[in-house]
């Protein structure tokens, strides 16, 4: 090994209480569109180790974030060559992003509890460990502010003071000074420094942070950098101050009074001509030649404690979801004002006829009027149970579609790092959900199905039977909301229109417009998954089926209508030979009509629609198998 190498074994040394993370050939490449395979890491080798602060250059697009999500494990597709670490044990890394990821509706000591407690399983003192974070990161000053009130250089000291909770060995920040005036980038730097200073139970942390344009100052606190070209090959790697030493060696000299981070970086972006960088760049390959990779591999190995997991996560859901000032009022008054309108519009007698014969038979009126007139009402009160069914749906779906986004970025994050395990947080997010979503629609659908007139006054059951089924409608939409939001997580607006969109091939197939049996056999298989369907189905059945015929209390019981008195051979001459009354629609409807002038007597609704009392159990069985399919997609 030559005396003036960058690399060697002597450079990254470690002893018991320090380790080093040692990267050999690293290329990461990605599938393109045009040229089928882009390499954006184009193999480098490199170090970082513990008691260090290292701070990673390039210009713009050079590949730095790719690079630190390769180190911290979050890209492995299309990774290449080997990153391996000096130490068996297991050490806790901490990234944090570009984007802080806040949530605004937590203070910044409310979000520190939290993550203490998400993140440390031993049972230590959250209190003591909270305060300590505050003071290590100076964020007294806005300690009780909620994070949307804090300035951007305590955000990003609010996000590193998230992860120091449950004191990381290596801390990797992607551009962690970026926003920030000379000022707070200075104190930013200083405090990193300190951290790597100071041990974590006997271990010194290490800090790696990619960084944009530093003064010269700020360069030289640095204990080692990294700088990438362009093209996303390593130029040098030391420290700041004998980097203008090794560029001269090359017949790179930095000008009297120049930066020479600026400098570098004008060698990175071909500036001074491609050659440059170019031949840095195979030094720095002849270099890592002598680099020693260690024996062990970083593996992310996180241990949770799932009980506390999900009681912390709960709480914090609960929280934040009454703490939103506008989705719980929004959703609420949405809810109570759409039963407003739903009540003014369908009137309280709505649900009073039942489509028996009793409704037909009225002594002296004309049949066919009758007939005609129960049939309207009862179709008008069957949209309306399809309105409340998909007001049920839409209310339930679009809260998660316009809420989700945001959280999932969060719930990414700390999932990344290990605060809690997907199964944790899918289980708080399902326990405080299930509180909402069997709340509010409650707000619709009881009010609703006692001012439209539905028929429960000797009868509860069927009551009960109708918000169960509307119940598991809301919970499968929010399922439906999960996935979509999740596959969607960087376009809400894509998943708002999804959403939006799905609801008229639901409508359209859930037997509203046509009933089911009536559709084209593709049309008619595809509604299995249309949960609309079994919601409208279930429902009118609670409402109508079941022998309503016999317990309906509206008027006394009349005998079997006879048709042959009720229309004679010359009426139905007549009927048909009309040119004003529909033939068809009249046969139709008395062929429906007699079927039911039986013991077996059900309402009109029933037979039209082509409802069976099973059909309730179905659609209650069909929406809880829909439900488990669509949570263990949310999974
Ligand atoms: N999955 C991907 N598919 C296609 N191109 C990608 C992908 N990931 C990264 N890139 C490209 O790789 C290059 C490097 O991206 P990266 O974000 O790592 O750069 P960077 O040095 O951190 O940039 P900046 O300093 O501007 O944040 C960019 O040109 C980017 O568009």
């Amino acid at each position: 090994m030559s005396s003036n190498n960058i690399y060697g074994t002597n450079g990254i040394n470690v002893n018991d209480q320090s380790f080093a993370v040692v990267w050999k050939d690293l290329s990461y490449r990605v599938k393109h569109r045009i040229i089928k395979e882009k390499t954006i890491i184009n193999g480098i080798s490199g170090y970082f180790r513990s008691g260090q602060i290292t701070a990673i250059l390039g210009p713009s697009g050079c590949g730095k974030s790719s690079l630190l999500n390769c180190l911290a494990g979050i890209k492995k597709k299309g990774v290449f060559g080997s990153i391996s670490i000096s130490t068996r044990k297991k050490l806790k890394i901490a990234v944090i992003g570009q984007e802080d990821h806040l949530d605004p509706r937590l203070t910044v000591r409310e979000a520190l509890n939290y993550a203490s407690r998400l993140k440390n399983l031993e049972n230590i003192d959250h209190k003591h460990n909270i305060e300590i974070t505050i003071k290590r990161l100076d964020i007294e000053s806005c300690a009780d502010v909620r994070a949307k009130r804090c300035s951007g250089g305590q955000r990003k000291r609010v996000s590193i003071a998230l992860e120091l909770v449950s004191r990381p060995n290596i801390l990797i920040l992607d551009e962690p000074t970026s926003g920030l005036d000379v000022a707070t980038t200075w104190q930013l730097i200083n405090t990193l420094l300190d951290l790597t200073q100071q041990s974590q139970k006997g271990q010194p942390m290490a800090v790696v942070a990619t960084i944009h344009q530093p003064s010269g100052k700020l360069f030289n606190l640095f204990h080692s950098v990294y700088i990438m070209s362009y093209d996303g090959q390593c130029i040098y790697q030391g420290t700041p101050q004998s980097m203008v030493n090794f560029m001269a060696q090359y017949g790179m000299k930095c000008p009297k009074f120049h930066n020479p981070s600026d400098y570098i970086l004008e060698v990175a972006s071909k500036e001074h001509g491609i050659g440059k960088p170019m031949l840095l760049a195979s030094i720095m390959k002849i270099e890592a030649l002598d680099l020693i990779a260690h024996p062990y591999k970083i593996t992310p190995h996180f241990k949770y404690n799932t009980t506390s997991d999900i009681w912390t996560l709960s709480k914090r859901t609960f929280v934040l979801s009454y703490r939103d000032i506008w989705m719980l009022p929004l959703r609420s008054a949405a809810h109570l004002a759409t039963v407003g309108l739903l009540v003014g519009f369908w009137g309280p007698e709505s649900g009073k006829l039942s489509g028996c014969p009793d409704n037909f038979v009225v002594d002296g009126a004309d049949f066919v009027k009758t007939f005609e007139e129960v049939g309207d009402k009862l179709n008008e009160n069957f949209g309306c149970i399809c309105f409340i069914v998909m007001f049920t749906w839409f209310g339930a779906i679009f809260a998660v579609l316009l809420t989700f986004p945001a959280e999932m970025h969060t719930f990414l994050k700390e999932y990344r790092n290990g605060w809690y395990s997907i199964y944790s947080y899918y289980m708080a997010k399902v326990l405080v959900d299930v509180f909402w979503q069997l709340t509010i629609p409650l707000l619709l659908i009881i009010p609703a199905f006692v001012g439209t007139g539905q028929y429960w006054e000797t009868e509860r059951w069927r009551f009960y039977y109708f918000i169960g089924i509307c119940l598991l409608l809301a919970l499968s939409s929010t399922s439906m909301g999960l996935i979509v939001s999740a596959y969607l997580m960087n376009s809400p607006t894509a998943a708002a229109f999804l959403g939006i969109i799905t609801a008229f091939p639901l409508f359209l197939f859930s037997g509203f417009m046509i009933p089911v049996k009536d559709m084209p056999n593709g049309f008619r298989h595809s509604t299995w998954g249309n949960f609309v369907r079994f919601a409208l189905e279930g429902t009118t059945t609670a409402i109508y089926g079941f022998n309503r015929c016999r317990s309906d209390p509206i008027g006394p019981k009349k005998a079997p209508i006879d048709w042959g008195s009720l229309i004679t051979e010359q009426q139905m001459t007549a009927i048909l030979a009309s040119d004003h009354i529909n033939a068809d629609a009249l046969m139709n409807t008395m062929s429906l009509f007699s079927g039911q002038v039986s013991d077996e007597a059900q309402s009109v609704i029933m037979t039209k629609m082509d409802y069976h009392d099973d059909d309730m159990y179905r659609a209650i069985a069909m929406l809880m198998l829909i439900l488990v399919v669509l949570k263990v997609g949310t999974e």
